[in-house]
């Protein structure tokens, strides 16, 4: 059917620590050799990026004395150069690259519409799920879900104008920068055409809508997977149709729960396709029928599904399609799945090897028994 799977990674992202101006106002730049204990270091697990936010929460102590006190941003800009001159030529470039892509944006990008960038749920959200997910109950909750197949949930969230100004908004954004004669970068490395809106200053937005509104539903719904527990994101727009992409490839996306969410605007086609959630040692094993699922794009709709759910979409044939994606990561879960091997809670395919050890594991113990019973003699 679809080939095999392609982990997806998006680009580096420093988006959401400053804009690079900190190092400079530092006189005494050197790392301390010893750790300063009695200093109580930020956390930095918000982040995200290739370094673990463990590193900047230990490198902290080594901070200059003077440094200590420098608002988190400064700090972690500050490290991360450091940091960055220890990373493999090709990383140093991707992150100079994007330190001056968000340069440019600063210098050059002025919002149209700058009441997308706060969180306004009575403008952004439909009344349905504004009223259930303030109710905060399991009730209230799966009140306004439908689960089509196992373990994706749709539901009609945004308000026509909010989806809207998001696509003049996305619209401006590409203006903007093709204007500055330069290129946006990708939204993910399968993905060419789109932008990812937390370079574009849609970050604390996207965190609150993460924390208020996605946390109570992924911890009904994907406990499992870290739902308890999201606490960074990667936000981006996609889009397909004519001299854009026409369809997206079949893989996981790099993240515990994926919000996905049209915005519009008119198209044929674009379905998504499901195809069984799989942990990464069995991402590329067969799909039992019960797991084939087709959902059709509606505007305003969002799909919220596991990131290991096997999934991709269907050419987009005529019009454009544009949909906002909300990848949400938990530092804790992926931390403790280093040291797990059996992921039946959620993986398709360790579930069937478990049930088929316990089968085999049946199967022995009445072979035994029976034996037992007919010679009389214990095995
Ligand atoms: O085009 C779509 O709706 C799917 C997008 C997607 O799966 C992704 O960006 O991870
Ligand atoms: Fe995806």
């Amino acid at each position: 059917m679809d080939g095999a799977i392609e982990r997806r990674e998006e680009l580096i992202v420093v988006a959401s620590a400053g804009n690079g101006t900190a190092s400079s106002r530092f006189v005494d730049r050197r790392l301390r050799i010893s750790p300063n204990m009695e200093h109580r270091p930020e956390r930095y697990d918000d982040l995200t990026g290739e370094v673990e936010a463990a590193v900047f929460s230990s490198l902290e102590r080594h901070l200059p004395p003077t440094m200590l006190d420098f608002p988190r941003d400064a700090k972690f800009q500050y490290m991360m150069e450091v940091l960055s001159r220890y990373l493999p030529e090709g990383e140093r470039t991707k992150v100079q690259k994007h330190k001056e892509y968000r340069k440019l944006i600063i210098k050059e990008y002025k919002p149209l519409h700058r009441e997308l960038f706060s969180m306004n749920p009575a403008a952004f959200f439909l009344p349905s799920f504004f009223k259930a997910v303030s109710d905060n109950t399991e009730e209230s909750i799966r009140s306004i879900m439908s689960e089509p197949s196992p373990g994706i949930y749709t539901f009609p969230m945004l308000q026509p104008s909010f989806c809207q100004m998001l696509i003049e908004e996305v619209e401006h954004i590409e203006n903007t920068i093709r204007s500055c004669g330069t290129k946006i970068m990708k939204p993910n490395t399968m993905n060419k055409y789109g932008a990812v809106l937390d370079d574009f200053g849609f970050d604390a937005m996207l965190t609150k809508l993460m924390e208020d509104f996605l946390s109570p539903i992924s911890k009904v719904y994907y406990p499992d997977v870290g739902g308890t527990a999201l606490d960074s994101h990667h936000g981006f727009v996609v889009e397909y149709g004519n001299n854009r992409d026409l369809d997206l490839g079949f893989h996981v996306d790099d993240s515990e729960v994926t919000l996905n969410v049209c915005l519009g605007k008119q198209f044929i086609g674009g379905e998504l396709f499901f195809r069984g959630v799989r942990c990464d040692k069995h991402v590329n094993s067969d799909t039992s029928p019960e797991e084939i699922f087709d959902y059709n794009h509606v505007p305003g709709q969002a799909v919220l599904h596991r990131g290991r759910h096997r999934h991709g979409a269907r050419a987009t044939t005529a019009g454009h399609r544009i949909n906002l994606l909300l990848w949400c990561r938990s530092s804790t879960f992926r931390e403790l799945k280093k040291y797990q091997k059996d992921f039946s809670s959620w993986c398709g395919e360790c579930q069937r090897e478990k049930i088929e050890r316990q089968r085999q594991s049946i199967a022995a113990t009445k072979m035994q028994t029976f034996l037992r019973s007919s010679t009389g003699s214990v095995i």
